[in-house]
């Protein structure tokens, strides 16, 4: 990937908030939204590059695409990537390739869907550079930055995306698509993550945010204390927009300008 680029001139929009009555609605429109997504990714390049996150996301989308919309799903031209991984064996149970091949592929496997793991017995440094190299066949943009058809994150209580959390150098990384950290606040500790240039490359970028919990910090979600500096999550700002799904007691602890 090239060095950053310099930051676009023009503000992004205002992230969609789209509230959902609880995680069964929600899941329901998560499953909407990738169907459509894909349904254009196919038509327009004849595959769909879907990155995603661990924590309850997973289970979240599964739910979302049993049924009839599963069925309008082109698994074998989907391909999943990890928007962060957990630098663990695949079979431990912290891998989040591990938990998707538990959720959202369980009775797939005839599907065709390709999944893009990390490779075992690395360190989180290599392990970075490993898959940075497996994104070889991801489109870039002009600034070289490989560009996802769909990337949906979820956001931790302290305002953390991905494997992005507040006041980690990691979030200043701009001259690779993979970064590592070993120093996790949340556990395990090793992990991989897309870094933020990849995460506001996105055409389509969904966070999706159930339950309560989290009013530290969705009351500081603009701003980080005092200091102006925002947490992980809302520097997620594509210029293709970005939608929060949220139920309603996640909406609940969302504080204007937010909502
Ligand atoms: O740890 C991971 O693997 C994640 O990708 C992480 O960023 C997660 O998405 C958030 O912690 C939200 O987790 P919940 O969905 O469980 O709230």
């Amino acid at each position: 990937m090239a060095s950053a680029a310099p930051a676009a001139a023009a503000s992004p929009p205002t992230p969609v908030v789209t509230v959902g009555a609880d995680g069964g609605v929600v899941g329901d429109t998560l499953g909407t939204r990738v169907v459509a997504a894909a349904g254009v990714a196919v038509a327009a390049r004849g595959v769909f590059r879907l990155a995603v996150s661990g924590g309850s996301l997973p289970k979240t989308l599964a739910a979302g695409l049993e049924g009839a919309k599963g069925q309008d799903m082109p698994w074998s031209k989907t391909i999943v990537y990890f928007a962060d991984e957990r630098v663990v064996p695949l079979t431990d149970d912290d891998s989040n390739y591990k938990l998707i091949t538990e959720t959202l592929l369980a009775g797939r496997d005839d599907l065709g869907v390709q999944v893009v793991a990390l490779t075992e017995g690395l360190d989180p440094p290599a392990a970075a550079a490993d898959y940075a190299a497996k994104l070889d066949g991801v489109d870039t943009n002009d600034a070289g930055v490989p560009v996802f058809d769909m990337i949906l994150l979820g956001m931790g209580p302290d305002g953390h995306t991905a494997s992005l959390f507040p006041d980690h150098p990691l979030l200043d990384v701009a001259d690779a698509a993979v970064a590592s950290i070993v120093d996790s606040p949340k556990p395990p500790p090793g992990r991989i993550t897309l870094t933020l240039p990849v995460l506001n490359a996105g055409r389509n970028v969904l966070f999706v945010t159930t339950g309560g919990g989290r009013p530290p910090c969705c009351t500081r979600f603009f701003t980080y204390g005092n200091k102006d500096v925002l947490l992980p999550a809302a520097r997620v700002r594509p210029a293709t927009g970005v939608e929060w799904l949220v139920d309603a007691p996640a909406a609940a602890q969302l504080s204007s300008p937010f909502v």
